[in-house]
């Protein structure tokens, strides 16, 4: 089984398109290639009806499990919690947004069966013409950010920010997150790196957000990088931990 965690703060015009856009392309994905998926739907003390209509998703589906992380607390936190939860031997973490498209799960699941690594991460670095109305304002810092940890981690890497990944369960269960916000996947990324575990790299699309606001702060994560960033160079230089 492979669960799939999704984050949702203020989410509730994109959970409306779920039935659309969501579960239709998952089953397929489900049919072609054998296997059976669980989503984790994590809720953060969103202001708008976003939990409840988790919890109506959760009635009419029996694969979906609707959580709530109470106050907010943050996107970290909450794929921490969603953790919890999965029943899968693999996990999936996408945005609830599908600015990664849900198809390209299927690159992610094709990849691991071909070489069994410990991470499939998906990257729209990797090829021209993956990345569809994404503004030059979003990809600059974030080329710049993926740029910095290629160089700190010395891996192949190119992109180490975001959430779109395939994970195996038992390696993600040996790692201590610490991350609570955006930085989360760039933790996880650059822990099983440092760790020696295998990370593979598949292109897949991402285009920009259609329904509801973006909740990144973008100073705070430019600070929270940077912490993590100077973490790494001082345990590659100065043969450091991570506390
Ligand atoms: N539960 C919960 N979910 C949250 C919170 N903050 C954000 N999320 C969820 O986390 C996902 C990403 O948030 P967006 O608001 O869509 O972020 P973005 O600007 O598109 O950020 C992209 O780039 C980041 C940095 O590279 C990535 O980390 C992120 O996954 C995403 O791909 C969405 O599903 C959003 O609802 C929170 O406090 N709580």
């Amino acid at each position: 089984m492979i669960s799939i965690v999704i984050p949702l703060y203020n989410e509730r015009d994109n959970i409306l398109t779920y039935r659309d856009e969501l579960f239709p392309k998952i089953d397929r994905i489900a049919g072609a290639t054998g296997e059976s998926f669980q989503y984790v739907m994590v809720d953060d003390g969103s202001r708008d009806d976003t939990y409840p209509l988790l919890q109506g998703l959760a009635r009419e589906r029996s694969d979906v499990i609707a959580v709530t992380n109470g106050t907010n607390k943050g996107m970290g936190a909450a794929i921490k919690h969603g953790l919890q939860y999965c029943k899968g031997d693999l996990v999936v973490t996408m945005d609830s947004d599908l600015t990664f498209r849900p198809e390209d799960v299927e690159a992610l699941i094709a990849a691991y069966r071909a070489s069994h690594p410990d991470c499939v991460s998906g990257s729209p670095y990797l090829e021209q013409g993956l990345m569809e109305e994404v503004s030059f304002i979003r990809f600059l810092p974030s080329k710049v950010v993926n740029t910095l940890y290629q160089i700190l981690l010395g891996a192949k890497i190119t992109c180490v920010s975001p959430i779109f990944r395939l994970y195996r369960k038992d390696v993600l269960d040996e790692i201590r997150i610490q991350s609570n916000n955006f930085e989360i996947n760039a933790e996880i990324l650059a822990k099983l790196i440092l760790n020696g575990r295998s990370v593979v790299e598949v292109p897949v699309v991402l285009h920009t957000r259609r329904y509801g606001e973006s909740k990144i702060n973008v100073s705070k994560e430019i600070r929270n990088h940077v912490r993590l960033l100077t973490k790494i160079f001082k345990i590659r230089v100065f043969k450091g931990n991570w506390d």
